[in-house]
């Protein structure tokens, strides 16, 4: 029932970068019906179909762009991050000025190396390689040391986006994962990492190729205009019907893309949420299942990949052969034309030069079409970014300190969506400070949304929520997080030590390893951890797979504990727990209790005795049970609503 909840409040309450995003639903890929022998697969299992693509945020005006505007969007929100890395490659440029300074000294010597061996002088012949010689030797150098500050620009400028991506993740309602749009973690792990490594070598490619490209691409054809402005005239012709092919095979290349990244994440998204079901699958002898719905998934993206490769792999060769053709065609004509009126050392330079201008030109070619190709990446990338979550923090929202604990709950009401049904129906509650109180309901009641909106999760749709007379939505999140300490029955442990585990909430200060044996005893889990190989030091595995499910709770219970907060959520914490602790633990929350106010969500008997006072939560409205009621086991039993 918590674990999202859970999740998001533990992350929101920690600057420790776990995460630990629940799988929503189950990917596939809309693509099948473009794979003729996949369609069976369709028909045996009725999976529906996601797009991965979250439309709350989908880029609804880059839908009408045309494609160069389009692109023009998309490079734009990469310049901020770009920028930031002027340094690196303000120095890269400045190599490739020296490379290409190199060339341009290079071209002319090798149109006079063809005269001096005309006349075999050996000493100038010697004079001239050494020469010729440093100049190859400056601009490997040089070049090597642009590729080296580009790189260096375009990786921290993608540390920079993924920081911020994540950020931005981190800080998005709980409704973006759990909402009926919701994006799945498979698919936001597959853009901050595969994708974003994709934008890191767009942008490679467009910072190596810009600025030296233009560089190379102006000094050949000074030198070729130098020696003959009609031919490099006539030659230059070639350039825009080169530039109108590679336009329009870099539209096809994007929407190529688009569809490989749409699929890969379909892939990443399923194996998010199948893996850690493993004990399920397994118990349910779904290995067949799984392994059908894996190779569906898995073919879409093999053809969607191929079909990218493919085109990455055309594209280069055809703009080359246009290129060479043309020229060719052109050279030839003009050999005939202007013949005599060069010296042999002239054509040669032209020829050279000619020949050094193709690579810029087929250079720009190709990183437009990285461009078209990391354009869905980058989209994908930055859709995370501009997402707007609802629940906000106010920019005058004040930090709490030592809260006494107070609760009320003014005429609240709230709906998950517009078009759904009131989950709480104006609801008025007042917990006084170190109260306890019991929720008891039938499921989905509102039990659990109740505490959602406690922790501002989700902003209710009317009525005010109060702390110590405070509306919450004056109060600063990491404030209002930390003062309410939540033990549900889903147990969300990370991998780590014990004692990280538990002081999880100091994790990036010192862990106060007095309190954390303190709070684990009063857990009843210093027993266990001291029998475990390295004590508060054992490493307990991803989610704390090592550990039952009674230590998980125990665990998580002392986290609560450790937190220190002044509200305490407890939701079914000792569900999990053997006849023994539970009553071991249970007596540590009486404990507890005398200076909590505590909430508890219950369905046991014995843990509703706990309360001082039990409230009934049905269709949105809350009803309170009179005392006689509570102390009568029995009617409590007969509500239907006690184990
Ligand atoms: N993210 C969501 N989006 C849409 N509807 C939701 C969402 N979460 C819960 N609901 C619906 O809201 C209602 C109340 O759910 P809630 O989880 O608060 O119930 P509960 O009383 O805690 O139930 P249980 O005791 O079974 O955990 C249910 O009808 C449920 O289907």
């Amino acid at each position: 029932m918590f674990t999202a909840l859970q999740s998001s409040l533990l992350l929101s309450n920690s600057q420790f970068l776990f995460s630990n995003l629940k799988p929503i639903s189950f990917h596939v890929s809309r693509f099948e019906s473009k794979i003729p022998n996949l369609r069976i697969h369709t028909k045996l299992l009725p999976f529906k179909s996601i797009n991965s693509s979250n439309p709350t945020i989908e880029h609804s005006q880059s839908q009408s762009y045309r494609p160069l505007l389009r692109t023009f969007h998309t490079f734009k929100t990469l310049v901020p991050y770009i920028l930031s890395q002027r340094k690196h490659i303000l120095a890269g440029w400045l190599c490739s000025v020296v490379s290409v300074f190199s060339l341009s000294l290079i071209v002319p010597k090798i149109g006079k190396f063809s005269s001096i061996i005309d006349k075999v002088d050996a000493i100038k012949l010697w004079d001239q390689s050494l020469v010729l010689g440093s100049l190859v030797f400056a601009r490997f150098v040089a070049s090597y040391c642009q590729e080296a500050f580009i790189w260096d620009a375009a990786l921290n400028a993608i540390y920079e986006i993924r920081l911020r991506v994540f950020e931005r993740v981190l800080a998005m309602d709980l409704d973006f994962f759990e909402g009926g749009t919701g994006v799945s973690s498979g698919d936001i792990a597959y853009r901050i990492t595969a994708e974003a490594s994709d934008v890191a070598d767009t942008v490679y490619s467009l910072l190596n190729t810009v600025v030296p490209s233009m560089l190379q691409l102006s000094a050949m054809a000074t030198q070729m205009l130098a020696i003959s402005p009609v031919l490099s005239l006539i030659s230059a012709l070639v350039i825009p019907c080169v530039a109108l092919v590679i336009a329009y095979l870099g539209e096809r290349q994007h929407r190529i893309s688009k569809m490989a990244s749409l699929s890969i994440a379909n892939l990443s998204s399923y194996l998010n949420e199948v893996l850690p079901a493993f004990l399920f699958v397994k118990a349910n002898s779904a290995e067949f299942c799984e392994n059908i719905r894996f190779q569906r998934l898995a073919r879409t993206d093999l053809y969607e990949r191929l079909k990218k490769k493919k085109m990455k792999a055309f594209v280069p060769h055809v703009v080359q052969a246009l290129y060479f053709v043309s020229l060719s065609m052109l050279f030839v004509g003009l050999l005939v034309v202007s013949r005599g009126s060069f010296s042999s050392s002239s054509m040669v330079s032209f020829v050279t030069s000619l020949g050094f201008l193709i690579e810029p030109v087929q250079k720009i070619g190709k990183a437009y079409n990285e461009l078209k190709e990391g354009e869905p990446a980058i989209e994908r990338l930055f859709e995370l970014i501009e997402f707007k979550p609802t629940v906000i923090e106010t920019h005058d929202a004040v930090d709490l300190n030592c809260l006494k604990g107070e609760l009320k709950f003014c005429n609240v009401s709230f709906t998950y969506g517009s078009n759904m049904p009131l989950v709480l129906d104006g609801l008025n509650l007042h917990i006084k400070a170190g109260e306890t109180v019991a929720f008891m309901g039938p499921s989905g009641g509102g039990k659990t949304t109740l505490i959602k909106l406690l922790l501002r999760l989700y902003d209710p749709l009317s009525g005010n929520i109060l702390i110590d007379n405070h509306n919450i939505r004056t109060v600063r999140f990491r404030s209002l997080r930390r003062n309410i300490g939540l033990v549900s029955q889903d147990m969300i442990l990370f991998s780590g030590t014990v004692a990280e585990n538990i002081g999880y909430y100091d994790l990036t200060k010192e862990i106060d390893m007095e309190r954390v044996k303190e709070v684990a005893q009063i857990a009843n889990a210093d027993e266990f951890i001291r029998r475990l190989p390295k004590g508060y030091n054992t490493n307990i595995g991803p989610r704390g797979l090592t550990l039952s499910g009674g230590q998980k709770q125990r665990l998580a219970i002392a986290r609560a504990l450790y937190q220190n907060s002044s509200i305490l959520v407890l939701d079914e914490a000792t569900s999990a727990l053997d006849s023994a602790s539970e009553i071991l633990v249970r007596h540590a929350l009486e404990r507890l209790m005398e200076n909590h106010t505590v909430l508890i969500i219950a369905h046991r008997l014995e843990t509703i005795l706990m309360a001082n006072r039990v409230f009934i939560l049905d269709g949105g409205k809350l009803e309170e049970l009179p005392r006689p009621a509570i102390s009568d086991y029995n009617s409590l039993i007969k509500t239907g609503l006690v184990i």
